[in-house]
């Protein structure tokens, strides 16, 4: 079943075309990550998916009743007045301590609390975001950048925890990220953005389609050895 469909969107700012005709289906249970260079769209669409920007033509259409988690790129909180864990996840909205307690399991994470959210590494930051997408049981969850500032174990830890709430809630995972070799292992299905989808598919097909060689060169090399050894259980099993 699907829960999204979005149907030739276009969406500009002032006069500037930033999205265009782009399609995108999405279905239950999937992990489909957006690549693409800084500038080409990815935000956009995540903020054109959760209702948060007008597009200028097409569709975006929802399953009835659908559920989305947003984690957003960024949340600039102020340094210098205090906020509790507890308090951050009772943002917009109240919770239960024994509903907020669940999501930050679920997410990975177990902070008191009381703790303050100045004093969490970036890795439990990023968790607590994420949990804060979880309280709401999602049938979609959007991911944008959410391992920024993170460094490869804190990334690829985060990951992994992703692959389990997926499994735990059956819900879809629809993510932007730069770091195309974990990408590479995590999805279902890669589309690479550059104002308009310039190709989609499955890791290995977007890695190895000419496109994507010219967007982002042969980088991804070592990524791809991780990718093939994920999948080849024979062989040697990528470090964690
Ligand atoms: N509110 C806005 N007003 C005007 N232009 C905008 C606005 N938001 C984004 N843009 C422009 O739209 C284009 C796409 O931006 P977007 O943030 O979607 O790119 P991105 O792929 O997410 O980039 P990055 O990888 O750097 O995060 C950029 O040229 C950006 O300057």
């Amino acid at each position: 079943m699907k829960l999204l469909s979005i149907d030739a969107l276009d969406v500009a700012f002032g006069g500037h075309l930033v999205l265009e005709d782009i399609h995108l289906d999405l279905a239950r249970g999937e992990i489909v990550t957006i690549v693409g260079p800084n500038g080409s769209g990815k935000t956009t669409l995540l903020k054109s998916i959760i209702g948060a920007l007008t597009p200028r033509r097409g569709r975006i259409e929802k399953a009835s009743g659908l559920v989305v988690g947003y984690v957003p790129q960024r949340l600039h909180l102020d340094a210098t007045l205090p906020m509790t864990v507890s308090r951050l996840m009772r943002l917009p909205r109240r919770h239960s301590a024994h509903d907020i307690e669940s999501a930050l399991r679920r997410a990975g994470v177990t902070p008191q609390a009381d703790s303050q959210i100045n004093d969490l590494s970036g890795g439990q930051f990023q968790r607590v975001l994420l949990a804060r997408a979880l309280l709401s049981s999602p049938d979609l969850l959007i991911l944008d950048e959410a391992t920024q500032g993170l460094d490869q174990q804190g990334m690829a830890d985060f990951y992994r925890q992703i692959e389990r709430v997926r499994q735990e809630l059956g819900c879809a995972v629809l993510m932007v990220s730069h770091e195309l070799h974990v990408v590479m292992r995590t999805s279902d299905r890669v589309i690479c953005l550059n104002r308009s989808i310039c190709c989609a598919g499955t890791p290995e097909g977007v890695a190895a389609s000419p496109a994507y060689r010219a967007m982002f060169g042969h980088d991804d090399d070592d990524g791809m050895a991780l990718y093939r050894h994920h999948h080849t259980p024979t062989s040697l099993e990528p470090s964690p």
